[in-house]
C-alpha cells in the first residue's frame, strides 16, 4: 500500500536516509525502531509529505505522492510532539479539524470518549499537560477513521491508564485490517502492537522482516533480547567500519 523506493535525504552534510527501500502493507503493523537520530521521524515525515526526499519516490496505492496532498486524508498521524495554537480550546480544535473534512460524516470518537475530552473541551491547548496534549493528538489521529495510522512515540508521556486505552484502540484497528506504523523506544509496547520489525541504523535499513524472523535470525525467543542482539550487531558493524577507515 505504501512503497518507499530508494529514498535518500540529507540535512546539510548529514545523510539521514540512505537509499531506503520499504513496503508497508495493509493488515500489518510495523515497529519502526532505531537509536536516537537514526531517521525514524524523517522517514515518517517523508511519507506524510512534510519532508521532501532528495531522491527516490514514495507511492501510496501505486501513485507517487509528489505534488499531491489528497492521499493524506487516508492517514491518521499522531506526532511525537503535537503543536497546536495555544489559545485554541480543545473543542474548537476538534470543530476546526471536522470543518476541514466536510466529506466525513461519521467520526471515530472512541478515544475522545475514553479520554473524557468532552469534559475539558473549554481548556486552551496552551494550558494542557504534556500527557493531555498527547491524548488530544491520539484522539485526532483516529477521528476520521483513516486506513493508515502513523504513530510517532504514541505512548510517551501518557499515564498507565491512558496507555492501556490507547494500546487497546490500536489493537482494535489492527484487527480491522488497518496499516499501522509505530515508532517507539518502548519494546514491550512494540511487541504487543506489531508483527513486523524495521530497524534503522545510521540512515540505513539494517533489518526489515517479520518479528518471527527477527527472533529466528537472532536466535532469541523473546522480542527484547532479539532487539538487543540487533543493536550489538550494529555496534560491531560500526566498529569494523571505523577500523577499516583508520587502516
Ligand atoms: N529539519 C532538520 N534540519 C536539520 N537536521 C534535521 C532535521 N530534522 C532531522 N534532522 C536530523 O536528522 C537526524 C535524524 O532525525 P530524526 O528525528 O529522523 O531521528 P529519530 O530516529 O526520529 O530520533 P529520535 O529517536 O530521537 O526521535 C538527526 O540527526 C536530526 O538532528
Amino acid at each position: 500500500m505504501i512503497s518507499v523506493n530508494s529514498i535518500s535525504k540529507k540535512f546539510g552534510k548529514q545523510q539521514v536516509l540512505h537509499d531506503f527501500e520499504l513496503r508497508f502493507e495493509a493488515g500489518h503493523s510495523y515497529a519502526v525502531m532505531g537509536p536516537n537520530g537514526s531517521g525514524k521521524t524523517t522517514l515518517i515525515k517523508s511519507i506524510l509529505g512534510m519532508v521532501l526526499p532528495d531522491s527516490g519516490e514514495i507511492l501510496v496505492d501505486g501513485q507517487s505522492i509528489q505534488g499531491h496532498t489528497a492521499y493524506r486524508q487516508q492517514i491518521g498521524y499522531m506526532p511525537q510532539i503535537g503543536r497546536y495554537p495555544s489559545n485554541m480550546k480543545i473543542g474548537q480544535l476538534f470543530s476546526m479539524m471536522k470543518d476541514m473534512r466536510p466529506e466525513v460524516k461519521e467520526y471515530d470518537l472512541d478515544l475522545v470518549n475514553q479520554f473524557e475530552l468532552e469534559m475539558i473541551k473549554d481548556k486552551a491547548m496552551g494550558t494542557l499537560s504534556g500527557g493531555t496534549r498527547q491524548k488530544v493528538s491520539a484522539a485526532l489521529a483516529f477521528l476520521f477513521q483513516p486506513k493508515v495510522l502513523i504513530l510517532d512515540e504514541p505512548t510517551a508521556g501518557l499515564d498507565p491508564i491512558a496507555v492501556e486505552i490507547l494500546k487497546a484502540k490500536i489493537q482494535k484497528e489492527r484487527k480491522e485490517g488497518k496499516l499501522i506504523l509505530i515508532t517507539s523506544h518502548i519494546l514491550n509496547d512494540l511487541e504487543e502492537l506489531t508483527d513486523q520489525a524495521i530497524y534503522l541504523f545510521e540512515g540505513e535499513v539494517f533489518f526489515n522482516d517479520s518479528i518471527e524472523s527477527l527472533k529466528e535470525i537472532t536466535g532469541e525467543g523473546r522480542f527484547s533480547p532479539a532487539i538487543a542482539k540487533l543493536m550489538q550487531w550494529t555496534l560491531k558493524k560500526k566498529t569494523s567500519t571505523k577500523s577499516l577507515t583508520h587502516a
